[in-house]
């Protein structure tokens, strides 16, 4: 495959001015994507790129029945301006151009679920960005709540305190700098236990979830019982070894200390009481993309997430 981008300058609101090309080896264009000048996109495979046999052409756009011309016959017309592009550039655009479209139509949910130190928010941000979502860490609502009986020296046990605690959160008010405390992560596991203070937050953060154009929630019943409808469900994990070294490294880069052993049972035990508590607990939903991101660096992570997404968002534009 080769990759191209042509920029045609002119003042037609009907034309696209952005173009973009995946050219195949028999010199056919195999996907093509235009940009409108308001914003606009549409996006043409050449079939069987999905399923079934037919060309998918979606917005008025088309792939060429004619090969593929030369960048310099291209160029040789001034208000053309063509080149060659790395594919990497081409899957960007066209990632933009499916979730572009699918966000005109729909509210879009991304649902992203884990253990502690997997990636989670990581990818939360970049997908969200990328795609162009709404963004919320539900964990940090479950630590806004332990964070509130924390400051009040309240036990973690005492439910109607922590209930008026959640209902008292303001997902515009989460304030990461303070809830990421190492104590609010742990109190935070053990407030989640409790199902009256769940409903309440759950109640919120599908509220959040509905509010278009769509977001991206990252936690651990995302996809199970806050989304169960979400569009696109991802199970983000990696070995309880590699996140232990993930934070480990996260601590030091910010010039503190801390001893890999007990990172490593902190995170085996916050597992343990995440999968084991009867009300949610984290399990990927039956219907979830799994990704294990134990060997893999955080571009790798998100470019794996970005292909799922597209393979989605292209059947359903389609449909
Ligand atoms: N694929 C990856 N490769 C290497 N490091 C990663 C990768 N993904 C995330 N990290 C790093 O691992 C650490 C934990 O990531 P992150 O906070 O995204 O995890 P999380 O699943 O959201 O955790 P929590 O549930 O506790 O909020 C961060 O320092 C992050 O930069
Ligand atoms: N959807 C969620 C999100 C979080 N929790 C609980 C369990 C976690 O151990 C704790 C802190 O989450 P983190 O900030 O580490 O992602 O909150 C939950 O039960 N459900």
């Amino acid at each position: 495959m080769r990759y191209f981008f042509v920029h045609w300058k002119h003042d037609i609101p009907e034309e696209p001015s952005h173009l973009w090309y995946e050219v195949a080896d028999d010199n056919f264009q195999n996907r093509t994507i235009e940009f409108y000048a308001d914003g606009s996109v549409g996006f043409a495979i050449r079939g069987p790129a999905i399923d079934g046999s037919e060309d998918i052409e979606v917005g008025g756009t088309g792939n060429s029945t004619e090969g593929f011309p030369d960048l310099a016959e291209i160029n040789s017309d001034s208000q053309f301006e063509a080149l060659e592009v790395a594919a990497v550039d081409f899957e960007r655009r066209w990632s933009e151009a499916l979730a572009s479209r699918f966000r005109m139509t729909h509210v879009f949910t991304i649902a992203i679920d884990g253990p502690a130190g997997a990636g989670k928010g990581t990818l939360a941000r970049r997908l969200a960005d990328h795609y162009r979502l709404n963004l919320l860490d539900t964990g940090l609502t479950y630590r806004a709540v332990a964070y509130a009986l924390l400051q009040h020296a309240l036990p973690l046990d005492n439910v109607s305190a922590a209930e008026t605690a959640a209902r008292q959160v303001d997902l515009a008010k989460l304030d990461r700098a303070v809830l990421s405390a190492h104590a609010a992560g742990e109190a935070a596991s053990k407030v989640a236990v409790y199902p009256t203070v769940r409903r309440i937050l759950v109640e919120k953060q599908r509220d959040f979830a509905k509010t278009p154009p769509g977001a991206v929630l990252d936690g651990r019943d995302i996809g199970t019982v806050v989304c169960p409808d979400a569009d696109i469900k991802l199970y983000v994990t990696a070995s309880a070894e590699v996140r232990a070294r993930r934070r480990l490294a996260e601590i030091e880069s910010i010039g503190g200390t801390a001893n890999f052993t007990e990172i490593l049972a902190d995170i085996m035990r916050r597992d343990e009481r995440d999968m084991g508590r009867a009300d949610s607990p984290l399990k990927p939903a039956a219907d979830a993309h799994l990704l294990d991101t134990s060997e893999m660096a955080i571009e790798a992570a998100f470019l794996a997430a970005m292909a799922i997404i597209d393979d989605v968002l292209a059947k359903r534009n389609k449909a």
